[in-house]
């Protein structure tokens, strides 16, 4: 018989002492019954919950004889392409980075506009005084 693909959204509803279910290596396993004799402990199973544990389970060495054990837990696969997809982190902008670009091409301006604006006045100026 094929195995039961679930989506995540399905499966991250059971996060409870009750009804738990954990997302390891693409599949999925209902540990509710193994909460209470899992070595260490049901508060990390838990945490578990809601996420791809891939990471936790693997970070912690389990050994051959809980891979074992995890067997009789499993209840099918998970539908990979409804795993929340990991965000990179980009900074946003800085205000002193905005500042920086923004003051440096007005300042560019300035020094465009400046020398203009001199040569104009001295126009000006000469046109006056002339004429006095
Ligand atoms: C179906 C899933 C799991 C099964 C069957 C399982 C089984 C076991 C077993 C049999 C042990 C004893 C040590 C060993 O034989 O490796 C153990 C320890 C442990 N497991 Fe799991 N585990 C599962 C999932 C997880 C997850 C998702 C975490 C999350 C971090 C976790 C964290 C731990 C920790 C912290 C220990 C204690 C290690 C120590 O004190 O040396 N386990 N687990």
């Amino acid at each position: 018989m094929a195995p039961k693909v679930h989506a995540f959204e399905e499966v991250a509803r059971h996060n409870k002492k009750d009804d738990c279910w954990l997302i390891i290596s693409g599949k999925v396993y209902d540990v509710t019954p193994f909460l209470e004799e899992h070595p260490g402990g049901d508060e990390v199973l838990l945490t578990s919950t809601e996420k791809d544990a891939t990471n936790d389970f693997e970070d912690v060495g389990h050994s051959d004889d809980a891979r074992a054990t995890m067997q009789q837990f499993y209840i099918g696969e998970i539908d990979e392409s409804t795993l929340p997809v990991k965000q990179q982190y980009t900074p946003p902008p800085t205000a002193s980075s905005t500042a920086v670009r923004s003051s440096g091409s007005s300042s560019k301006i300035l020094l465009f506009i400046l020398p203009l604006l001199i040569l104009g006045l001295a126009f000006v100026l000469r046109f006056y005084l002339k004429k006095e």
